[in-house]
């Protein structure tokens, strides 16, 4: 089956969803000023209702400081800014974590950026570019055209973010053959509220595939 991470998850109630559901994948945000925004305090506390689950911390263009609170509550590193292929290698080797790259895809061309990082990198996940003047590099809900991953050589691990929904999954999984989808806005009432209901639909729409 097709892996999925929940991304953004800041309760218990979402925690538990996302195991029920058969959830690969929990990611904690890391960054201030996201609507799921966790301290490293509360992602502590959090992460011990994690069992079997591999959490993912999703850092943007942060400083080793900002990361170091967390790292007894997560597996691995997501990066999620402009971070270099020489600075994941530098996280990756000080934080004994492996590190998964996320990369904004408007165009083709975006994707040649995967190359890389391919040495580096855990994983590479394809997210949508975040809308025009949008604050945050991720978590908009937008999805970016499928179609781009036609032409781009499956090497390496990878990924698919970006406007998934329950109802889209299915579809975005035929369409692109993604092994892992990571869903975050589609599984939320609101910015940073995740519905129980809604990561339970989106496991099901993944399993029945
Ligand atoms: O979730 C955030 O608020 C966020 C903030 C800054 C950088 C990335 C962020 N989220 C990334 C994700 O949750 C997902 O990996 C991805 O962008 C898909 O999000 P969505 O389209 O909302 O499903």
């Amino acid at each position: 089956m097709t892996s999925v991470k929940i991304c953004g998850v800041t309760t218990p109630a979402a925690l538990i969803a996302a195991r029920r559901g058969g959830a690969d994948h929990v990611g904690f945000v890391g960054k201030e000023g996201s609507p799921r925004f966790i301290s490293p305090g509360e992602c502590t506390a959090l992460s011990q209702q994690a069992d079997g689950l591999i959490r993912v911390g999703l850092f943007v263009d942060a400083r080793d400081e900002e990361i170091r609170p967390y790292l007894g509550a997560i597996d691995v590193l997501q990066l999620h800014g402009n971070e270099s292929p020489a600075r994941a290698a530098e996280l990756q080797g000080r934080f004994g974590r492996p590190v998964w790259k996320a990369l904004g895809i408007r165009s083709a061309r975006d994707l040649d950026a995967a190359n890389a990082y391919r040495d580096v990198a855990e994983l590479i996940l394809f997210d949508a570019k975040p809308p025009e003047g949008a604050a945050l590099t991720g978590g908009h809900g937008v999805r970016f055209d499928w179609s781009l991953l036609d032409g781009w050589p499956r090497r390496g691990a990878w990924g698919l973010a970006g406007g998934l929904t329950p109802a889209n999954v299915g579809r975005a999984i035929a369409a692109t053959g993604a092994p892992l989808v990571d869903v975050s806005s589609g599984v939320e009432e609101a910015p940073g509220e995740k519905s129980a209901a809604k990561i339970a639909a989106f496991m099901e729409a993944v399993k029945s595939l």
